[in-house]
């Protein structure tokens, strides 16, 4: 089997169980969306695959092979893991900062090869930031700064990325920048998981989206089969409107559910 797959998974943290018995299949090619309301573990699915979150059952294997049992400067080459709301303490230049993605692969940020040379220029033009390779990292403005950060894990070129609501931050040109981004990226053959809160955006540009309720793997599937006005109800308590428009699903959220 290429790409992750996902058997049986839990995770605890402390006494709290964030997730129960996930099977799920990641495939290369494919822009996955993660959704669910807060508290849903989806941080949690993504940390477990990264290898930064010990299953406490179950197993995650990367092409066959078991992502806990890999060197973690195997893991750091094969899965790119961008966090929710990352920052940068040292005023470092843009461009040294996305480098930094490059040294899974024993490659200096300030020595790199033409190869991660050619990464980090297309990581940056990637997000939009094109012409800001010399500013200090730290006078950047929040939605700059989250557009590094995704610029520096798509720099590793890793087979799969993961970033943790990496559009969050984003105005509406620079989501959309992004998300195309993310779907390149998926299309040249990586693995892409990308948790997103904008049920929008994740029916528009993913290609299976996955919803997790509770620790527990609710749905799977094509954005059409899983985003339903009765999903919406049961598990993230909203009274929705879901049409089909050209171009992917309308959500329209209309109101809380008050027994929810
Ligand atoms: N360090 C921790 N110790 C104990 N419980 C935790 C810890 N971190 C998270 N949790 C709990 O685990 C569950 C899953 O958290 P997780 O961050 O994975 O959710 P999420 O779906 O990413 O949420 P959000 O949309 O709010 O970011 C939540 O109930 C949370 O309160």
């Amino acid at each position: 089997m290429t790409g992750l797959e996902i058997r049986a998974l839990s995770v605890d943290l402390g006494a709290r169980r964030a997730l129960q018995g996930i099977d799920l299949a990641l495939e290369p090619g494919r822009l996955t969306a993660l959704i669910g309301p807060n508290g849903a573990g989806k941080t949690t699915l993504l940390r477990a695959i990264a290898g930064l979150a010990k299953p406490s059952a179950g197993e995650i294997t990367l092409n066959g092979a078991s992502v806990a049992r890999m060197r973690a400067s195997e893991r750091a080459r094969a899965i790119a893991y961008l966090p929710q709301g990352g920052g940068v303490a040292w005023p470092l230049p843009v461009e040294s900062v996305v480098a930094l993605g490059r040294l899974p692969h024993g490659e200096r940020p300030d020595h790199l090869p033409a190869q991660g040379r050619a990464a980090v220029e297309a990581a940056l033009l990637s997000v939009g930031l094109e012409g800001f390779e010399s500013r200090p990292a730290t006078a950047l403005s929040g939605g700059e700064r989250a557009r590094m950060l995704l610029a520096r894990a798509l720099a590793t070129q890793a087979p799969v990325l993961l970033a943790d609501e990496p559009v969050a931050a984003l105005d509406p040109r620079h989501q959309l920048i992004v998300l195309d981004g993310l779907r390149a990226q998926a299309r040249s053959g990586a693995t892409v998981v990308a948790i997103l809160h904008d049920l929008n955006l994740a029916a528009r540009f993913a290609d299976r989206i996955v919803l997790l309720d509770q620790g527990k793997l609710e749905a799977s599937g094509l954005p059409e089969a899983v985003v339903t006005e009765a999903r919406l109800a049961s598990s993230f308590g909203i009274r929705a409107r879901v049409t089909r428009e050209e171009g992917g699903l309308l959500v329209v959220a209309q109101g809380p559910l008050s027994d929810a």
